[in-house]
């Protein structure tokens, strides 16, 4: 037998490890399983050579817990190694690189380092009061040894019995690790580090890994299905995605994977997060933020890169000029991807825009090399219904109609068809294209694209009456004289507390509503924005709505309010015509909705009856 001292020149490195691994101590098991696997795929290579002599047989990786003797058993059919070997990989190597790691990292407070150092195998220590390796190589004739270490530098080495080649590493679990001694801990612990590496592994007599995900083949050889299910594997209670990409580089980094986009239904629905990375099928992380761009971080599925430096710390990642390559090709790719099914299938993109838009408007925001291929492929919905537009073809459909005095494309949006129908209805009359945009990130997106996009102006459609949505020359006068508009505009000028009523007459069409209350374009988004924004936009929010009422003075209803005699009815037919327009903007409310009802009524000739005074 053979005793010695691990070749360490600081003085004890367990408790370093331990240390610093505390948080994580569950990658004992990725650590130690990887190795089982490399050295079984080492053999499988070796046999293909016709180095390794003899049938591999089957080649699974099992563990085993063993409560009462407070173990667990890693076992792999794999090289294996001689006595020389133990000496130089275990005693030597793995310790080399402990060296290298303490004098890297000593005083820091980094977690998750380990595998890059070579140090997996001494990850045993932080749960084990011994580890035990029974080893036998595959070389014909190799002598099984068994080595025996407890923590401190010294070590053990001495021929043993095993049949098989391969090895066996024996953990006697530590007392502050008997969490570990639970079949359970195992089972989730191995499905989350191992689910998807090359060699089968076996816990329990059940095989708990996929050895062949459907990223690691080729695209040519998977069907629709087989992405379908590679998608329900990954997350079994989620909804079929609405597409896929399947990534495959091998130059100037290596990087395969499957990114699926999510069915999205609602915004709040949002989960970040859903993509796992992978390092040759081995499970590292599902925190990406440094290598899929930030708008991506939507997307679900997997990335296996064996040259991102994964087990490094955070801040050296995102200085990795990899990273950046990967990052940049991600978005690349996906946006080729969409680029494509827009082109080709149209219909379908169109009918996941959705859940689709979300993606690509929150990309076009944040990321100005997508924004310039996605402006391509971004559409507008007309809010008719089914029709969509790309910027060039809502240019091209409206240029005629909607181009303003600053030469601005004009685009009218509706945030919702059902409250601002006659806006939409007058727009329409006109000859306008009204598109919705609706969702939560439309108010943000509309702003930034007006910025971004070249004589681009958007315009809401209630933003004001349908003659001045599109800026073009100043309104004809009405038919009134000029002492009969400051008649009306008196008339109708009524301030009310929570809002801010401005009132003009102006000569509209005859056909045209009498009243028009519109919601200026600026001070409505601004207060769109301080909703969202919560206690910062307290300001803004904090204001009355602005409202504009413009009288249409050549609507025939003035002719016989302005000769009405009788004062109190004149104000009422006045009051009712502008709380009509309030109305159809969402703004009468409370105690003036109450007033408008009552005073209805009155105007219908109920007024004896009601003998309530409501108003002032
Ligand atoms: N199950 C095993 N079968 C055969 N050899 C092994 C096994 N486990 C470890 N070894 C040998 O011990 C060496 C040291 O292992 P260790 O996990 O510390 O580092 P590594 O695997 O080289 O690097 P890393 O852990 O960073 O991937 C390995 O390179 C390998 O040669």
């Amino acid at each position: 037998m053979q005793k010695g001292n691990i070749r360490v020149q600081t003085e004890n490195i367990f408790p370093i490890i331990k240390k610093f691994l505390y948080s994580e101590h569950d990658i004992f098991i990725r650590e130690l399983v990887s190795n089982a696997v490399d050295a079984t795929q080492k053999l499988k290579t070796l046999s293909s050579l016709g180095e390794a002599k003899g049938e591999l047989d089957d080649l699974t990786i099992d563990i085993q817990l063993d409560t009462e003797k407070k173990t667990i058993t890693i076992s792999d059919k794999g090289v294996g190694m001689t006595g020389e070997e133990v000496d130089k990989y275990l005693n030597q190597v793995a310790f080399s690189g402990a060296e290298e790691f303490l004098k890297k990292y000593k005083g820091q407070n980094e977690t998750n380092i380990i595998g890059h150092f070579g140090l997996g195998f001494y990850s045993a220590f932080m749960v084990s009061e011994r580890v035990d390796v029974i080893t036998k190589s595959y070389r014909e004739n190799a002598q099984a040894v068994k080595w025996e270490c407890d923590g401190s530098p010294e070590y053990t080495l001495e021929d043993a019995e095993k049949a098989d080649r391969g090895t066996d590493i024996v953990l006697h679990i530590n007392e502050e690790s008997t969490e570990f001694l639970d079949a359970e801990r195992i089972r989730t612990t191995l499905k989350k580090f191992c689910r998807f590496l090359p060699i089968p592994i076996r816990f329990e007599g059940n095989q708990i890994n996929n050895p062949q995900p459907a990223w690691t083949k080729k695209p040519s050889e998977l069907t629709s299905q087989d992405y379908q299910d590679f998608y329900k594997e990954l997350y079994p209670y989620s909804e079929a995605p609405l597409f896929w990409i399947h990534l495959n580089v091998d130059y100037p980094f290596n990087l395969t994977g499957i990114l699926y986009f999510p069915k999205i239904k609602q915004s709040y629905e949002i989960q970040k997060d859903k993509i796992q990375l992978y390092s040759n099928q081995v499970f590292v992380t599902d925190e990406v933020s440094d290598i899929v761009p930030e708008f991506l971080m939507l997307l679900h599925g997997v990335l296996d890169s064996p040259d991102i430096p994964l087990n490094v710390s955070r801040s050296y990642l995102q200085g990795d000029p990899n990273v950046k390559k990967i990052n940049n090709h991600i978005t690349k790719k996906v946006a080729d991807k969409l680029e494509e099914i827009f082109t080709k299938e149209r219909k379908e993109f169109e009918e996941k825009w959705e859940s689709l838009g979300l993606f690509v408007k929150y990309g076009m925001m944040t990321d100005d090399k997508f924004l310039e291929k996605a402006t391509k492929f971004h559409i507008m919905e007309d809010v008719k219904g089914g029709k969509f537009y790309t910027l060039e073809e809502y240019r091209a459909a409206t240029e005629a109609l909607q181009k303003n005095k600053n030469e601005q494309l004009v685009i009218l949006y509706t945030t919702n068809p059902v409250q601002q129908d006659s806006y939409i209805q007058q727009a329409q009359a006109k000859g306008f294209v009204v598109v919705k945009l609706e969702t939560i990130v439309d108010a943000a997106f509309i702003n930034q694209m007006e910025t971004k996009w070249e004589k681009v102006h958007f315009t809401r459609v209630d933003a004001d009456i349908v003659d001045n949505l599109i800026d073009k020359a100043d309104a004809s006068g009405s038919v009134l004289t000029s002492d009969e508009e400051s008649a009306l505009a008196a008339l109708f000028d009524r301030q009310l507390p929570e809002l801010h009523v401005t009132v003009e007459v102006k000569g509209l069409s005859p056909e045209a509503p009498p009243v028009i209350a519109t919601r200026p374009e600026f001070m409505r988004r601004m207060k769109d924005m301080a909703a969202m924004n919560g206690a910062m936009g307290g300001f803004y929010a904090n204001m009355p709505d602005e409202v504009t009422l413009t009288v249409n003075g050549n609507h025939p209803i003035y002719q016989t309010i302005l000769k009405e005699g009788d004062r109190s009815k004149q104000e009422k037919l006045v009051h009712n015509l502008s709380d009509l327009a309030l109305l159809s903007q969402g703004l009468l409310k409370g105690n003036n909705l109450t007033y408008f009802i009552q005073r209805s009524v009155d105007l219908m000739g109920g007024e004896a009856k009601s003998k309530i005074i409501l108003e002032a």
